[in-house]
């Protein structure tokens, strides 16, 4: 669907690396009626705003000045959960996760057998990960073929940009929640993606998604690899080394391999284009490997702090120039909502220092380029949550930031005090983004909406220009 070509005025939020953000006060940036960013200009005043617009010869088109509290960013990107565990999101955090996998996980994943539950179930997921600022999201759901469908029919309604992959388990899972063969599993896997491909869609990709090495037989797990070899525009997204226990058990159900990341490896399904999920304990040498693939890692911390499973070393992983973004993985993680990723990712990197502190290799104090063993910045935080999830889903050209060619995929955020967010109404200085201290001002309303925004704060959110959710979305 196309709208109008837009320009908007105003203040401007735009990550460049891992280190550094822009924050520009007076942004105006052209967006074609098919979404794409046109042209983006930095530090306009209100008089040069005409001459602008008729040096990109664009004088006659819609213009969208925002409110002083306002700003612009690029929309979240989660790259890993779980649509068909929102039923029991909150629910059951004593355990840790193979006993929570088969006390609340699978039972709940089991009723999607139903597709009138995923018709029921799957709108609201869409809907409240979008108000949260999602606009490109990973999503497993059931083993269900029919359900899944469903899934990605929903996604391609809602307008979000949606990788959407059926489970594949065929074994160490419940008589209920099992699939009959691995035959059966690859059927209704290529079906699926035959069905996605045939959504009149750009936005909405099939993906390939073994549950995790212990739901999977090797002979699942080698079809899986064939597939993705016969199509490699196809990813794959799955889990990894989340949890003590199921690192042993992994190892003593495939023995021929050395480490978790070789069971995925030796079947085919570590790529550039593979989503790992957790990676809080891998081995130095997995860390190497997952490198050389070119592989991405999902960081999930409110999910590894929430089921216990532990803390990940994600300044190690940076250092190293490995692919990482951040995920929700809804219902291990108890919120639907990026933001509260990235407190807790930022908490988590604390804890890690804490810990590194002690230690005598601690990589802590050795420089202040790397980010091994230290907090993240928020320069970080807003990296990882935005390009970061870009390049783990191998979107960097096309989502991410706002860049000349990529797709305005962007949300306006508002800290208003008539948003009511208790966290910031407080926060009340009127001066807007006029004075000298215009950029400060800004930078410090990042932090701000990152540690006490919520949905109420999220006004807008486009995917490739269209407007599809936010708090003055009333469609
Ligand atoms: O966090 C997780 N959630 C899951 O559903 C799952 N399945 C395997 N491993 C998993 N980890
Ligand atoms: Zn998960």
């Amino acid at each position: 669907m196309t709208t109008s070509a837009r320009v908007y005025y105003g203040a401007i939020i735009n990550p460049v690396d891992l280190r550094h953000f822009d924050a520009l006060p007076r942004a105006l940036i052209g967006v074609t009626s098919d979404g794409e960013i046109a042209w983006l200009e930095k530090d306009v005043e209100d008089h040069q705003v005409q001459d602008l617009l008729a040096k990109h010869s664009w004088s006659d088109v819609e213009l969208f000045a925002l409110d002083k509290w306002d700003w612009l960013m690029p929309g979240f990107i989660d790259t890993h959960t779980h649509a068909c565990q929102f039923p029991n999101i909150g629910i059951g955090q004593q355990y840790q996760l193979l006993d929570w996998l088969e006390n609340v996980t699978f039972p709940t994943e089991a009723k999607f057998a139903d597709t009138a539950y995923a018709k029921q179930i799957y709108p609201s997921v869409l809907t409240r990960l979008i108000s949260n600022g999602t606009t490109t999201c990973c999503y497993y759901a059931s083993l269900h073929l029919e359900s899944t469908k469903i899934l990605a029919d929903i996604a391609h309604a809602s307008g979000q940009r949606a990788y959407i992959g059926k489970c594949n388990m065929d074994r160490e899972s419940p008589p209920t929640y099992i699939e009959s063969s691995p035959e059966q599993s690859v059927a209704d896997t290529e079906a699926l993606i035959k069905y996605i491909r045939s959504l009149p869609t750009t936005l909405v990709h099939p993906i390939i998604t073994p549950r995790f090495a212990i739901s999977c037989t090797s002979l699942l797990l080698h079809q899986l690899g064939a597939l993705a070899a016969k199509d490699p525009t196809v990813p794959i997204q799955t889990h990894i080394s989340e949890n003590l226990a199921e690192i042993a058990f992994t190892k003593s159900l495939f023995k021929d391999c050395e480490t978790y990341a070789d069971v995925y490896d030796s079947h085919g399904l570590l790529k550039h284009n593979t989503i790992l999920a957790h990676a809080v304990h891998l081995e130095p040498r997995e860390i190497e490997l997952i490198k050389t693939r070119n592989a991405g890692i999902s960081h999930c911390p409110t999910s590894n702090l929430n089921l216990s499973s532990g803390s990940v070393k994600v300044g190690e992983m940076l250092d190293k120039g490995i692919k990482v973004g951040l995920g929700t993985d809804c219902s291990g993680g108890f919120a639907a909502s990026i933001l509260t990723v990235v407190q807790h990712a930022s908490i988590m990197s604390k804890v890690v220092s804490f810990e590194a502190r002690g230690k005598v290799n601690s990589t802590a104090s050795k420089s202040d380029s790397t980010f091994a063993d230290k907090p993240l910045p928020v320069a970080t935080l807003l990296y990882l949550a935005t390009v970061g999830g870009a390049r783990v889903c191998n979107l960097q050209d096309t989502v991410g930031s706002f860049e000349v060619g990529k797709s305005f995929d962007a949300l306006r955020i508002s800290l208003n005090p008539r948003t009511k967010n208790p966290g910031i109404s407080a926060y009340e200085d009127p001066s807007g983004f006029k004075g000298a201290d215009s950029e400060k001002l800004l930078r410090e309303r990042l932090e701000k909406f990152l540690f006490c925004g919520d949905d109420r704060n999220i006004a807008e959110v486009w995917v490739a220009g269209r407007l599809i959710g936010g708090q003055n979305f009333s469609g």
